[in-house]
């Protein structure tokens, strides 16, 4: 989908900050999400991922910068504030019961009822029927849409979590390292539904450990160290190489291989030699 670089962004954050007591979470963090992009955030262990999608989803607030969902500045208190924005956001726990069925939890927490008052009751034929052409819709074979959904395989959880948040009108849609646990095969099926999600018009935000996953899918790459923002560029800027570098701390390591070339080598041998008797 052509982007439309005079549209405001969907989401912008400027100069964010975050702090849990004297831990700065995340220091002056400013990212533009598009429709009609992957913009994929990347991060080692404790570099704040968690703590900016949660900022963006209602989770936590912030403690200095701006937020802008459409231009216009937001401070959410909760997620039902984001979501009814259209900000919807996919956990890796994904929320669903294993044991009810893809159709049930299609609709979990938004179930369709029909009937007068007291003898409302579930309508289950156009919730079967409707989860049954979403999914169709979106190209997702379930075998069944009866089965339970806790014996779907990960990669299909995934797409049906994302199918149910495309569905509920989310415009933004933010991924919590969704191809984490997953295999090659099943990797390929939800990066499949990244880039269909993306071409529908929705602005997705992937989060990620792996460069080689976002590479294959993302317009906009945001590498976060340490709480800030130590990349943020789009993909003609960028190769795989780079991104690759990055995350894996690449500077870090470049400034280590110099170290080690100024320190004399220790005294290895004298140390064998010392042991060496009882070999
Ligand atoms: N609720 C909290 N209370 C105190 N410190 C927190 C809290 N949440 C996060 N932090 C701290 O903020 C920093 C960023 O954590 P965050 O969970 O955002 O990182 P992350 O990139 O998502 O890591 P991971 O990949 O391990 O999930 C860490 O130092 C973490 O210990």
């Amino acid at each position: 989908m052509a982007v439309d670089k005079k549209q405001p962004p969907i989401l912008e954050l400027t100069d964010i900050g975050k702090n849990f007591g004297n831990i700065h979470a995340l220091r002056g963090v400013s990212l533009s999400v598009r429709q009609g992009e992957v913009t994929c955030i990347l991060g080692d262990n404790g570099a704040g991922k968690s703590t900016l999608i949660k900022i963006i989803s209602g989770l936590h607030g912030y403690d200095s910068g701006a937020y802008r969902v459409a231009g216009e500045k937001v401070r959410f208190a909760s997620p039902r504030e984001a979501l009814d924005r259209g900000i919807a956001t996919v956990y890796q726990d994904l929320a669903l019961t294993p044991q009810q069925s893809v159709w049930r939890n299609f609709y979990l927490g938004s179930e369709l009822t029909k009937g007068p008052w007291p003898v409302r009751r579930l309508d289950v034929a156009t919730m079967r029927r409707t989860a049954d052409e979403e999914l169709q819709k979106m190209g997702i074979q379930v075998p069944d849409i009866d089965q339970p959904v806790g014996t779907l395989s990960g990669g299909q959880r995934q797409v049906v979590a994302i199918a149910r948040a495309i569905h509920f009108g989310a415009e933004v849609l933010i991924l919590d390292e969704p191809t984490a646990a997953l295999g090659v095969k099943q990797s390929g099926v939800v990066l499949k539904y990244i880039s269909a999600a993306r071409d529908a018009g929705l602005g997705v935000i992937f989060i990620t450990h792996n460069p080689h996953h976002a590479f294959l899918v993302g317009d906009h790459f945001a590498v976060l160290r340490q709480g800030e923002l130590e990349l943020s560029a789009p993909r003609k800027e960028l190769t795989l190489d780079d991104l690759t570098h990055h995350m894996s701390g690449g500077a870090e390591l470049d400034a280590l291989k110099h170290e080690l070339q100024r320190i004399e080598a220790p005294e290895i041998g004298a140390v064998h030699d010392q042991g060496g008797s009882d070999r």
